[in-house]
């Protein structure tokens, strides 16, 4: 969960709900006043903010040891958080191109740390919040880390790599309880596009206005993660609460086999973490 835009209104859904919200978040200064604001317009104290910084390997790490320590029971696992940074490209402390990173590499790593605690919690669910816009993009396997890729592009690629990763989760937690559900979560006015520069971001000005609330793109995310009738579908994609059709090239098992294997490398799995 993260702390702006679709998450902070997931989270607030889902604490009016009455549930117990681990936000993990970046900033903890901006994270405690969401927090506290949710609790406030909620009544639920039940909402805490973890530190997490999903571009960081070690963070990942010591966010799910944080985690572990201090709950025995998860049922909802949701990787909203996303970066789209269109003109600018980082490599991050662990070597990993920063969109990738955050968007992929550190949900990856983060589902493998917290995949046991699930699996005893089961059933229990994990929602991938994807985007459409992975239909522009080809998943380049053999350049998985994309250093030097056009930074506008890399935002579709890792989108593309959510839903790819999406579907082999699921095919790799049949019969565990464990389901796995992606999304698409419409066009939402957030601070994702606050990185549009000039002159590109005049149409998105004009455009903005038709886009949806924050509060209207997270329903699909609660939708995945608390609807009774959807309690074992797993290895589907949804776009305005209804399941929507993926292409074939996301579906494909020899595809994700290739993207889990490179994955598990660029992210240090270690023999000791648990695999998937
Ligand atoms: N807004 C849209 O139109 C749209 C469309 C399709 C998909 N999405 C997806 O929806 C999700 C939520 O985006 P949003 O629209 O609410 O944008 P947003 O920018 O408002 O929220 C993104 C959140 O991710 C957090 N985040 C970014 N980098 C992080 C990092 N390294 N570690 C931890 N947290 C980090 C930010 O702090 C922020 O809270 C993203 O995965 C995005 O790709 C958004």
């Amino acid at each position: 969960m993260s702390i702006s835009g679709i998450g902070k209104e997931t989270a607030r859904d889902l604490a009016k709900r009455g549930a117990k919200v681990i936000m993990a978040c970046r900033n903890l200064e901006t994270a405690n006043k969401a927090r506290d604001e949710i609790i406030e317009g909620t009544g639920n104290k039940d909402v805490i903010v973890k530190k997490l910084d999903l571009s960081s390997l070690k963070s990942v790490r010591e966010f799910a040891e944080d985690v572990k320590r201090s709950i025995s029971k998860l049922d909802v696992l949701i990787h909203n958080a996303g970066t789209a940074d269109m003109f600018k490209s980082k490599t991050t402390e662990d070597g990993l191109e920063y969109t990738m990173a955050t968007n992929h590499f550190g949900p990856f790593l983060l589902t493998h740390l917290l995949i046991d605690l699930l699996k005893q919690s089961a059933p229990s669910r994990i929602v991938v919040v994807g985007s459409e816009l992975y239909r522009l993009a080809a998943l380049n396997l053999d350049k998985l880390n994309p250093i030097g890729t056009l930074p506008a592009y890399l935002y579709y690629v890792s989108k593309c790599a959510n839903i790819v990763f999406s579907q082999e989760l699921a095919r790799r937690l049949a019969d565990t309880g464990v389901t796995v559900n992606c999304l698409h979560p419409g066009m939402i006015d957030s601070g994702i596009w606050r990185n549009v520069p000039f002159p590109l971001n005049l149409p998105l000005q004009l455009l903005i206005d038709f886009f949806k609330t924050p509060e209207q793109g997270a329903q699909t995310t609660i939708l995945l993660a608390v609807s009774e009738e959807l309690e074992g579908v797993t290895g589907k994609y949804y776009l305005d609460c209804k399941e929507f059709f993926l292409s074939n090239r996301v579906k494909d098992p020899a595809k994700g086999k290739k993207l889990w294997e490179l994955s598990e490398n660029f992210v240090g799995l270690e023999p000791t973490d648990p695999h998937i």
